[in-house]
């Protein structure tokens, strides 16, 4: 039975031949240095003969960053969507963008995030069912302004919100950049490299000036597809702008989930994922039914290593559209939907035993199958 599910399990999730599209995820504070190490990975990537998308998340009307990256990819091409939040209400849109990208079939998309931004979110705003088993989060890489990160907690002293971002920009990062090194003292870059080892003691750590780093691990797993076009001016990119607020620091993340805010995110099962958000991916066969009350039950348990969980439950009548399940905050909320796809739940978090997860999760099937 167990190997019965496994085998239903794939023919489930994965789609064949589809290629899951790497992404690479830019974080770090304004001003950090974030668009700086895009630009080198765009050539990096350009020497590798890989063909890039971008994704951009812009505080403010005008994408000023697009000037920058068109002036060295002409041949990019260039999209805008202003007036909304990757984490908020644009989050339905970014996936749209993301699978317009995709359809351009690179060989790996970038995004890059506004300096008050969450990656957790954007590994959510990843996720779609339309997205599922097409992307695979390759990596985070939060990029620190050196002279200036030891003052956010003194800087935004009353705003917790943005606090608890800066902070989990470090700690979920596999990639961090001690950026602006020639504007920080030796005893900063010191306090720094402490902070980072208390926050996040797995992360790979760079010291950068201009975010210049040997990108060799990042692109260590990349291909070019075997029908890649050439590398020169392929670039892809589309461009999420949101209007400044008067507080750059007053960006607050509304995370609460409602109808239509469906995401998914494909399972981290490929290979050369260094990411340390893991996503497991746990499928319903296609004849099991699960109750809403087993799947609270399955995703209660496992609470405390989780970030974020996601699904979608079918109902008793299988006429019936999903349930849509979103773990947030610690809590749970069940909403109704229109999908009629297979049922599965999306855990995140950091560093989730996978194994574990996945052999709990056939047990249940087991269980209900029985
Ligand atoms: N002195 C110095 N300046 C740097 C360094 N890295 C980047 N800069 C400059 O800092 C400014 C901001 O860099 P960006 O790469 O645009 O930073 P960002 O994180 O994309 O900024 P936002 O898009 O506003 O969030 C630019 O003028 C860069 O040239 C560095 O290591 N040292």
């Amino acid at each position: 039975m167990f190997f019965s599910l496994l085998l239903i399990h794939t023919t489930i999730l994965e789609v064949p031949d589809m290629r899951r599209v790497p992404v690479i995820i830019l974080s770090g504070f304004l001003g950090s240095g974030k668009t700086t190490l895009l630009l080198r990975l765009l050539k990096q990537a350009n020497d590798r003969r890989l063909k890039t998308a971008v994704l951009m998340n812009e505080l403010g009307q005008s994408d000023v960053d697009s000037g920058l990256i068109h002036a060295d990819w002409p041949g990019a091409s260039l999209e805008n969507l202003l007036d909304g939040c990757m984490c908020c209400s644009k989050k339905s849109e970014v996936a749209g963008c993301i699978r317009r990208l995709i359809e351009q079939q690179p060989d790996v998309i970038f995004i890059e995030l506004t300096g008050v931004a969450n990656p957790e979110e954007v590994v959510e705003v990843l996720t779609d069912p339309s997205l599922l088993n097409r992307v695979e989060l390759r990596h985070i890489i939060t990029v620190l302004d050196s002279e200036w990160v030891l003052e956010y907690d003194s800087l935004f002293n009353t705003d917790l919100a943005l606090k608890h971002t800066l902070r989990r920009q470090m700690e979920v990062a596999d990639t961090i950049l001690i950026n602006k090194t020639d504007l920080a003292s030796s005893s900063q870059l010191a306090k720094i490299t402490k902070s980072i080892a208390r926050q996040n003691d797995k992360a790979a750590v760079h010291y950068t000036r201009h975010s210049d780093m040997d990108l060799n691990p990042v692109f260590s797993s990349l291909q070019p597809a075997a029908n890649s076009l050439p590398a020169v001016s392929r670039g892809l990119k589309v461009s999420v702008s949101v209007r400044k607020r008067p507080e750059s620091s007053a960006h607050t993340h509304e995370h609460s989930p409602g109808p239509g805010k469906e995401q998914e995110h494909t399972a981290a099962a490929g290979t050369g994922s260094f990411t340390r958000v893991k996503t497991v991916t746990l499928a319903v066969p296609e004849h099991t039914l699960i109750t809403v009350k087993q799947a609270d039950q399955f995703i209660q348990k496992w609470r405390d290593g989780l970030l974020r969980a996601k699904g979608y439950i079918a109902g008793s009548e299988r006429k019936e559209p999903c349930k849509l399940v979103q773990f947030a905050g610690k809590r749970i909320y069940w909403s109704d939907t229109d999908y009629h796809g297979p049922s599965y739940l999306v855990f995140i978090g950091i560093d989730l035993d996978r194994q574990q997860i996945e052999q709990d999760w056939n047990r249940l099937l087991n269980v209900i199958t029985a």
